[in-house]
């Protein structure tokens, strides 16, 4: 696979910044406004009365976006709302990590600009509230009589707990000895997030195969990716509301503005995401050699580095899938725009199990329950996450993660395995650790990959365990990728990066650490002998 690596532009200099999407931002609304006006409908039959609100979660997009279609048919008005809710930046469940890092907070700052100012073409606006949803909602419910609320449905524990609340709170709207007789608001959940539609799916949720192949096949020969949905071009009229709320800072939100000094750097929002399916697609024409470069880890182009808009819902699966045809047809259909569908029809499947296995996916045993003894040590821990371990590619791979963002799959996946096999620490703490920094965190894509990871998830043959020396020799040959996080190696012949020797431990590990290579050496070796789950042939590669 490392040799048939295809050569995709890389970084030339260690310290030069990657915008993504490359193109400026007049090029950036340009795209958007063509790609809307591809996506609007002249008019649309509209026969709903009174006043809709549209909650908007992880689905921070126009286009595609069936709460925000639902809540216009059904209403003469719509009030789109977006809740900042303070938990969201509090601490992770079990370490305290921050639950929000400084960069994803930027992503999503830019991503609330862009829906506001695409929402404000379409003659409506975006309510920015701070507070809960359960508190906020029922509040706007009945101060406007609005007679439902639409929102995106999610899966995991904290999001259900939160559509549980709301529910309640409309229904204590309704209640309210003060309420007109005809305001009875409702939450109507939709489903939006994955390419395949749930209600489309070949079985239901608790037959879910536990097998990615059984999973894609079926899907792939029973089910029919559903088209995108049409927006009308004016979505007014816009409620009167004299004070609409400002975007938040990032300050505001209790965090330092960061921005990336080397490496990515994202820009939030659904004008940006479509700009990025255009270059990566259409102007760089880099669909037609996926499958060869996506495991590459240096620069912006080799991978689509759709997972940032992805996962904050400004960029529809289905939208890609529509572009992968449209490119097949205009272009090439080969493996590698296939690809890009498999590659999502992972993430779909992730998604769905977590509905399957409920919380038990941030569970240390994980869907099968399994135990197993984990370590917290801090010291190991703190060397993972502060790119401190002495392996070049870890430390590279968690330089990446902290100044930027993002980390390629090939980065994920061999971390991962770095922390919980090598050094056998609890594989939430590397969990937490991603849920804090990852501008694409998503709760089922983490943690489903981590327990994958970690030997726990729910399908026994996924038990993954990547050798360092072999992965730096198969995908970073000359060393590129660590000499560009790690400055200190450039010096070093092409072949030498990726295996220092002692010196480079010295150097990057904490005095205080003193024995630690040893000690990871010595746990390597351990962890790797107690291979606590079984290790099969995989029949899809990742
Ligand atoms: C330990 C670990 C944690 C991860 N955490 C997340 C996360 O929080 N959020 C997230 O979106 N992805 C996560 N991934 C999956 C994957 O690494 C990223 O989706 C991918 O690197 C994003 O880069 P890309 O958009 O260029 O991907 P591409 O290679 O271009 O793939 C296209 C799309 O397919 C989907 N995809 C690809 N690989 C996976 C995968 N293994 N699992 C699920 N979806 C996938 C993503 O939506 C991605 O944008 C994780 C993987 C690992 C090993």
């Amino acid at each position: 696979m490392g040799s048939s690596l295809k050569s995709v532009p890389k970084p030339l200099s260690s310290s030069s910044v990657f915008q993504v999407p490359g193109l400026d931002s007049h090029e950036i609304d340009s795209i958007a406004e063509k790609t809307f006006e591809r996506y609007s409908v002249k008019t649309a039959n509209r026969n709903g009365k009174g006043i809709a609100i549209v909650w908007f979660r992880n689905d921070l997009r126009v286009l595609d976006n069936e709460a925000l279609f639902k809540a216009w048919v059904s209403s003469e008005t719509v009030l789109p709302v977006f809740c900042v809710d303070p938990r969201l930046f509090g601490t992770t469940y079990c370490f305290g990590f921050p639950k929000t890092g400084a960069l994803r907070a930027q992503f999503l700052i830019e991503c609330l600009d862009d829906l506001r100012k695409n929402l404000q073409k379409r003659s409506l606006n975006l309510l920015i509230q701070h507070g809960k949803p359960e508190e906020i909602l029922p509040a706007l419910a009945k101060d406007f009589g609005a007679h439902t609320v639409y929102a995106q449905k999610e899966t995991c524990s904290e999001e259900l707990q939160v559509e549980r609340m709301v529910n309640k709170g409309l229904q204590q709207v309704a209640l309210s000895p003060s309420t007109n007789a005809m305001n009875n608001p409702k939450l109507q959940l939709l489903w939006g997030s994955t390419m395949y539609h749930m209600d489309d799916l070949p079985f239901s949720i608790n037959s879910l195969p536990d097998v990615y192949t059984q999973f894609r096949k079926s899907v792939e020969a029973k089910c029919k990716i559903r088209g995108c949905i049409k927006i009308p071009e004016s979505l007014g009229p816009p409620p009167s509301i004299d004070d609409w709320g400002n975007v938040p800072s990032v300050e505001q939100l209790g965090l330092h503005s960061e921005k990336a000094s080397k490496g990515m750097r994202f820009s939030g929002g659904e004008s940006a995401a479509l700009s990025r399916v255009t270059e990566y697609f259409w102007n760089k024409d880099l669909l037609g050699i996926y499958k060869e470069t996506r495991n590459g880890m240096l620069g912006p182009d080799y991978s689509t580095k759709f997972s940032p808009w992805l996962a904050s819902g400004s960029l529809s699966p289905r939208f890609i899938h529509e572009e992968v045809k449209r490119y097949e047809r205009e272009r090439q259909a080969n493996d590698s725009t296939y690809w890009v569908l498999f590659e999502l029809i992972w993430r779909d499947y992730f998604r769905f199990l977590s509905i399957k296995y409920g919380s038990s996916l941030f569970h240390l045993g994980g869907p099968r329950n399994l135990q197993h003894k984990w370590s917290q040590d801090q010291r190991l821990f703190e060397s993972w996450r502060n790119g401190c371990t002495g392996y070049p590619l870890i430390d590279a791979n968690m330089k990446e993660l902290s100044t930027t963002g993002f980390m390629s799959n090939r980065g994920r996946q061999i971390v991962c395995s770095f922390l919980v096999r090598d050094m056998g620490i609890d594989w939430r703490m590397g969990a937490e650790w991603f849920e804090t920094c990852l501008l694409d965190y998503d709760p089922c894509s983490n943690y489903g990959n981590w327990t994958y990871g970690a030997g726990v998830g729910n399908d026994p043959r996924e038990d993954r365990y990547f050798s360092i020396p072999k992965q730096a020799q198969t995908y970073d040959p000359e060393g590129e990728f660590v000499a560009y996080w790690l400055p200190q190696l450039q010096t070093l012949p092409k072949e030498k990066r990726n295996f220092p020797g002692e010196s480079y431990m010295e150097q990057v590990v904490p005095l205080k650490f003193g024995n630690t290579s040893l000690h990871l050496n010595r746990q390597a070796s351990a962890s790797r002998q107690a291979n606590f789950g079984r290790r099969q042939q995989m029949t899809d590669k990742r």
